[in-house]
């Protein structure tokens, strides 16, 4: 069986591109990076791959808030060919920037097969700097997401200053969580979610640290998985060790293979 390709879009400030590229490859994906600039010359190229990703970094250096410009580059450029791999059931991830990328241009949350006007923002955290530190985020089993099915709990190191996801239409949020599109909260030490810093690092609506579409098929969070793919990337990797608790693989590895596996069944 042949490997799927999986895009991952480079250029202009976003710069997770390596890790990400490993991501894929450890879970058994043919990766493949191409500048934004490349892409946006041949859109066409878009239908070669299973699955696309917009990665971490600070695309066009934040300006006019993160991910924005990347995001109306891409929808203006080739919203037909996106709409199109979207109507394919192809998988599309995106990892803090890339988050704020799917945002800014309305593939998250994406309801109602509308995918192109944006809905929510991801907004300055409330505490009004840059955070970066390790956070629980719970990945919850009701979400048809497909990257994070049966993932439970999980430490994942978050580094942002755009990470709080807002909107004023409480009727959005309701619809946003009945269709289980709330895929990753932030959670406290008992597992529930909150408001409190710096368990909830930057005071998310709803303690949400990711959303997928109603497919579960486009996904986006602000926490890296792709900067846990060993367990030593851990903090406390040796603590871990000492006690028995050191898991085989890094955890963030398996919103990757759940991927993968996803895109080998259909
Ligand atoms: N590490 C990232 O991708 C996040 C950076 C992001 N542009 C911010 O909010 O600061």
């Amino acid at each position: 069986m042949s490997k799927p390709k999986v895009l991952i879009i480079t250029g202009y400030g976003v710069n997770c591109e390596a890790e990400s590229a490993h991501a894929w490859k450890l879970a058994g994906a043919e990766p493949e990076l191409v500048h934004l600039n490349d892409l946006l010359d041949h859109p066409e190229r878009l239908e070669t791959y299973q699955a696309m990703m917009f990665i971490g970094g600070f695309s066009y250096g934040d300006h006019m808030t993160s991910g924005h410009v990347f995001a109306l580059r891409v929808k203006h450029h080739m919203q037909a060919q996106l709409q199109q791999f979207i109507d394919d059931g192809k998988l599309i991830m995106g990892i803090c920037n890339g988050f704020q990328v799917m945002t800014k241009m309305g593939l998250l949350p994406g309801l109602d097969g509308n995918y192109f006007e944006p809905t929510v923002s991801l907004m300055q955290n409330d505490c009004g700097t840059f955070q970066n530190f390790w956070v629980d985020i719970r990945f919850e089993d009701a979400s048809p997401c497909v990257f994070t099915k049966g993932l439970g709990t999980m430490p994942l190191p978050i580094r942002h200053g755009e990470g709080k996801i807002f909107t004023l239409d409480a009727g959005l949020v309701e619809k946003i969580e009945a269709l289980g599109c709330v895929a990753a909260r932030y959670v406290d030490a008992g597992n529930e979610p909150t408001q409190e810093f710096p368990e909830n690092p930057n005071g998310s609506l709803n303690a949400i640290a990711g959303l997928t579409d109603p497919t579960g098929r486009i996904f986006g969070m602000m926490p890296h998985p792709e900067a846990y793919l060993f367990p030593e990337n851990h903090p406390n990797w040796d603590k871990q060790k000492l006690d028995g608790e050191l898991p085989e693989q890094g955890l963030g590895l398996k919103l990757f293979t759940n991927a993968v596996d996803f895109m080998n069944r259909h």
